[in-house]
Order: structure tokens, then sequence, then C-alpha cells
């Protein structure tokens, strides 16, 4: 389907989308961008191909609106937007914690509005995107959504009620990650190793233990299970582990981030 598409607010993950489309296929010349600063325009027009606008231009002209702002500026822009945007364009919203309903009531009525949580490994099409539709978002509407963040990793479909749960696993998730990665380098300077060396030991575990995740079909309890051998290393460190509430440290670190979803979603910047 040839579409117009715009991403409003094109930084990390406007810009992270928008590279992914131009490699899943997108020409460039249906591209739409918008940034605050006229910098930014210029390099995204030079590094893609892609046309700058204002954010009323991009209304008026594309077929779907992808706003990629912070959550506490998509109020202002969807402000800006309102006057604009007929009610047939598809607008995804990109931003953490901001429910369909927040945009169809300051839209023009009936706007299909499909709410979006991807994940910054979009840069390298491996991305998540979690999608749920909201009051007049038709099947072909959740299609387009699929097909543009499926370009860019996998996805998801989920009802909006899970939306700021996803977040916290998923939008949040690669952070996580990349603090055990940090935490663990250390751990290997402690124990004498050059940080290089560690780093590259830790983020090898880390991709093997993700492809065997992915592919092996095994439960991760079956996967540790196998690493652990009686009165071996890893027991003591799963001790240790046990022993500082890493486990109840997680829950509660992904439960905070679903509140701060939900509290994105009532306005508290
Ligand atoms: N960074 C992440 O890992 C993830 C972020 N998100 C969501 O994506 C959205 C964007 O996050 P990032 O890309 O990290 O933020 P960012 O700050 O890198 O990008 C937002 C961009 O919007 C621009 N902007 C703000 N108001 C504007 C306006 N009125 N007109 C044009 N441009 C405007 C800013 O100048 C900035 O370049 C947020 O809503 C966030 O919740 C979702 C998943 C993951
Ligand atoms: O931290 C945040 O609010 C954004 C949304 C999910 C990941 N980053």
């Amino acid at each position: 389907m040839t579409q117009k598409v715009a991403v409003l607010g094109t930084g990390k993950i406007g810009e992270a989308l928008l590279s992914g489309m131009i490699r899943a296929g997108w020409s460039p010349a249906d591209l739409l961008v918008t940034a605050r600063r006229p910098e930014r325009a210029d390099t995204l027009r030079e590094r893609y191909g892609v046309t700058p606008v204002t954010n009323a231009e991009a209304a008026k002209t594309a077929d779907t609106l992808i706003l990629t702002v912070k959550p506490q500026d998509m109020g202002a822009l969807v402000e800006e937007l309102a006057p604009h945007v007929p009610a047939d364009r598809l607008v995804i919203s990109g931003a953490a914690g901001i429910p369909t309903a927040y945009f169809e009531e300051r839209l023009a009525a009936g706007t299909p509005v499909v709410r979006v949580m991807t994940n910054t490994p979009a840069l390298v099409d491996e991305a998540m995107s979690v999608i749920s539709g909201g009051t007049h978002a038709n099947p072909a509407h959740l299609a387009i959504a699929q097909e543009i963040f499926g370009g860019v990793g996998k996805t998801l479909r989920v009802p909006e009620s899970q939306q700021d749960a996803a977040t916290a696993l998923s939008g949040s998730g690669p952070a996580y990650f990349y603090f055990l990665v940090e935490a663990m380098t250390d751990a290997g300077i402690l124990l004498g190793l050059p940080r290089s060396q560690a780093h590259d030991l830790i983020v090898q575990a880390a991709i093997g233990a993700a492809v065997m995740l992915r592919d092996s079909g095994e439960h991760p309890v079956k996967l540790r299970e196998a690493v652990t051998s009686p009165a071996g290393t890893t027991i003591n460190a799963i001790r240790e582990l046990e022993n500082h509430g890493v486990r109840a440290a997680l829950i509660a670190a992904l439960e905070a981030a679903r509140d701060r979803s939900r509290e994105l979603a009532s306005g508290k910047g």
C-alpha cells in the first residue's frame, strides 16, 4: 500500500523507526518528518532523504501520523495538530503511558488512534512493538501499524489495558539488560579482568543466553539448571543473588515502571 507517513518529533525512537522503515523498503519520498530544531530537520533530510515539514503540514498531507515526542510534550503537540487533522487520518502514538482516549478526546470525532510501545532495538531491527487500537481503530488501521513497526522487529497486539505492563517489561526492558551488563562488567574488574575483556565476556554470554532463550524452546529454569552443576560455581552465585533479593528487586522495579506509565497517563510530568 502506498501511504505517506509522517514521523512527528523525530528523536531517538522516531529516527530508529524512520531508518528501519527505509531499510524495510519504504521510499524516503513517502516519508515526512518534523523536528523542533531546524538543524535536526536538516540532519534527517541529509541522512535519509526524507522531507522535513511542519507539524501542521504533516497533519494535512500524511495518511498516517506517528507521534514520537515525550509524553510531557504530547499535550502541546496535540493542541497544535488538532485543528489540522482530518478525521480519516490514522494517528499512531509511540508515547509511554498516554491512552488512546487522550487523543480521541482532543482530535476530530472518529479519528482512528493506535497506541504502540516499541523499544530501542528498533535500531537493529530487533524491536518488540506492542500494539493496541483505540475506539475507532479498525483491523486495517492495526494492520498499517503492524506493517510499519514490523519493519523494525516483532510486533504483538494486546488489549490497551496491558500497555502499561508491556511498557515496563518491553519498552524499558533493554535498559535492565544494559544495567546488568554494566554491573557484571564491574564484577569482572573486581575479579581482575581488564574492562574490555570483561565487557566482551559478558556481552557474549548475554547474546548466547538470549539466542538460547529464543531458539531452544526450553523454559529459562531448565536452561539455568543446565549451567548450575552440583557443588559447582554457579550455585554459589545464585545463592548470593537470592540472598540479595535480586528476584524481588526485579519484580518491584518493573512494578514501579508500570506505575510510572500509569502516572504519565494522568498527566504527571
Ligand atoms: N527511548 C526509549 O527507549 C523509548 C521511548 N518511547 C517513547 O518514545 C517517545 C520518544 O522518546 P525518545 O525518542 O526517547 O525521546 P527524544 O527526546 O529522543 O525524542 C523526542 C523528540 O521530539 C521532539 N519534539 C518535542 N516536541 C516537539 C514538537 N512539538 N514538534 C516537533 N518535535 C518535537 C524533541 O525535540 C525530540 O527530538 C516518548 O514518548 C517515549 O515514551 C517508547 C519506547 C522506548
Ligand atoms: O523511560 C521511558 O519513559 C521510555 C518509555 C519506555 C522506555 N523508555
